[in-house]
């Protein structure tokens, strides 16, 4: 599992520690952590000494840091140059050690347009310091035509000291540049006032921000340093399942010699209408192959479900007349007419601690109803909306947009509210349960899963786990994880390079990386 921690526990943690070590100790670590990252990235491709590395340091100890850290990579042989975005206010030990070490130091206002990219066309790494979990809003103008040089040089290998400079740290939201150009006449900007990195060596502990989109996008890979925080942090904020924490539940509901269909758990799918039978067959899918002993299916897409999946039981009426089963999923592809009505009334009717799923069209549904028809009726229920389902439930004030921008507030709030988990879809997908507890980022998935009905897949195979056992939150997690596995695999396949992929092919894909997970669940895979 890896973990991030907010700022304001950042900081207390290392208030605590530095009152225990001399004064710099800190830093030091976090340089020395910094500069052998960067070591070894330089030495994938040769050897440290010669290289060009420039160094980008702003007025706090994000800039000491990348000062520090230049200093050693200097004294390995490294060129290093130094920028410095807030002259006057440069971190004086950092500054003097990257003198004494041979590195050359230049000022912002000595490196315009044409130096700036004369110098960064020559990097081979650049050492982005400019502000780390002291930012406040988007980079300032001032360093803006540095960082837009940046983006449109040959690129030399990013990696942000702590957090890329310009995103939240705690969030990850990161400003839009306006479409007017730039104060210097430069080309209006396409991208966002933050450094966009391909790793970020982080300190102490994950920043949430690095996780979550769009933060997570100018992050990369996310390498953590050890300075000792760890006994000063307190509860993470967030956690990050990696294959082990996955493995294990999955390895916790293999069938064992005693199992049978029933004791593995039935899920019921209450999915699809006249109007859009697609969505039973592909929530039916992404069920049959997610970990349930057996699949009832409940609706108009009867005919349809068993010609698609012969193994699946049905019937064409409502989900309490369908038999037992240990979790329901309602809503994809229901429509929202009187009888879509009925279906979602008669499973909100079901026994309060049966978990239950609600997605798509029994999102509207429920949030037309109101949070009192779940908040302290049904404990173990899960909704799994996407931004724009996510507004609807949170109401006024709230839009999608506004949903993508605060994902994590959103989660938290959807949850907190409607009294139940939250796996909260989208690039970076979420999971909430109510309370203070960690949100839970999903690691996996890939922009290829944005194709239609692959939520319906998603819904059916959290369903299957919600059946199979364990909280909501660790269901809906696991289901989360797979998915997006399965969507890589079935887009990626082997190789670097995507293709366009159906719900279909997401589903297929299950099995396989079911047991990639299992298999390789002894170490961290993602
Ligand atoms: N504490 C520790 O022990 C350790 C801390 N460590 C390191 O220190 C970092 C935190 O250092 P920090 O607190 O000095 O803040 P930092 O991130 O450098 O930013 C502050 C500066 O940025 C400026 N600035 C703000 N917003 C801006 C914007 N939008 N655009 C442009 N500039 C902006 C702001 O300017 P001002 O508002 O003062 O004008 C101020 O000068 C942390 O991330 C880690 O790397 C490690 O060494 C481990 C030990
Ligand atoms: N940009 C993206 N990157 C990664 N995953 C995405 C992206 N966009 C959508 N997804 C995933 O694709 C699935 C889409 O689900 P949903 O929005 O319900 O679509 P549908 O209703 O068509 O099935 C979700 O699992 C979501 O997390
Ligand atoms: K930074």
């Amino acid at each position: 599992m890896r973990v991030a921690h907010s700022v304001a526990k950042v900081r207390e943690a290392e208030e605590a520690l530095m009152a225990r070590l001399p004064e710099g100790a800190l830093m030091q670590r976090a340089a020395a952590g910094l500069a052998a990252v960067c070591a070894r990235l330089l030495r994938e491709s040769g050897r440290v000494r010669g290289r060009v590395v420039v160094v980008l340091a702003g007025s706090g100890g994000n800039g000491g840091d990348a000062l520090y850290a230049g200093a050693r990579l200097a004294g390995r042989g490294a060129e290093v140059h130094a920028v410095l975005t807030a002259p006057k206010r440069a971190h004086p030990g950092g500054l003097a050690a990257l003198r004494a070490a041979g590195g050359r130091v230049a000022e912002l206002g000595d490196v315009d347009g044409a130096a700036a990219a004369a110098l960064l066309g020559r990097a081979e790494l650049v050492l982005d310091g400019i502000v780390g979990i002291g930012g406040r809003g988007g980079l300032r103008d001032e360093v803006m035509p540095l960082v837009r040089v940046l983006r449109g040089v040959r690129r030399p290998l990013v990696v942000a000291v702590d957090v890329p400079s310009g995103v939240d740290a705690d969030t990850g939201a990161v400003v839009p540049e306006t479409a007017a150009a730039g104060p210097d006449g430069e080309p209006a900007g396409l991208g966002a006032r933050a450094v966009r990195a391909d790793v970020t060596v982080t300190f102490g502990t994950g920043k949430p921000g690095l996780f979550v989109d769009p933060g997570a996008q100018h992050a990369g890979a996310v390498e953590l340093v050890d300075i000792g925080l760890e006994p000063w942090l307190g509860a993470a904020d967030l956690l990050i399942p990696q294959h082990a924490d996955v493995a294990r539940r999955l390895r916790g509901i293999a069938p064992r010699p005693e199992s049978d269909k029933y004791r593995r758990g039935v899920v019921g799918i209450a999915a699809g209408s006249a109007r859009y039978p697609g969505a039973a067959l592909l929530s039916v899918a992404g069920a049959a192959r997610g970990g349930a002993g057996a699949v009832r299916y409940a609706g108009a897409a009867a005919r349809e479900v068993v010609r698609a999946h012969p193994e699946t039981l049905v019937s064409d009426g409502l989900p309490g007349g369908a038999g037992r089963v240990q979790a329901w999923v309602v809503g994809p592809g229901l429509s929202r007419d009187e009888h879509a009505a009925r279906i979602v009334d008669d499973v909100l009717a079901l026994e309060a601690v049966l978990p239950k799923l609600f997605d798509a069209d029994a999102l509207a549904l429920v949030a037309e109803r109101g949070p009192q028809v779940l908040r302290g009726r049904h404990p173990n229920a899960l909704l799994t909306p996407h931004a724009g389902e996510a507004a609807r439930l949170l109401g006024e004030g709230w839009s999608a947009a506004r949903v993508e921008a605060e994902r994590i507030a959103a989660v938290r709030e959807l949850a907190g509210r409607y009294g139940v988990a939250v796996l909260l879809k989208g690039s970076t997908t979420l999971l909430a349960a109510p309370g203070d507890g960690p949100v839970h980022v999903n690691p996996t998935g890939t922009g290829w899963l944005a194709t239609a009905g692959s939520g319906d897949v998603l819904a059916g195979l959290a369903g299957a786990q919600l059946a199979a056992g364990g909280s909501a939150l660790g269901a809906g997690a696991t289901a989360a994880y797979l998915h997006g596995l399965a969507g890589r695999r079935a887009a990626f396949g082997d190789g670097a390079v995507g293709a366009p992929i159906t719900a279909g092919d997401v589903a297929a894909a299950l099995p396989e990386v079911w047991r990639q997970v299992v298999s390789s669940g002894a170490s961290d895979g993602v």
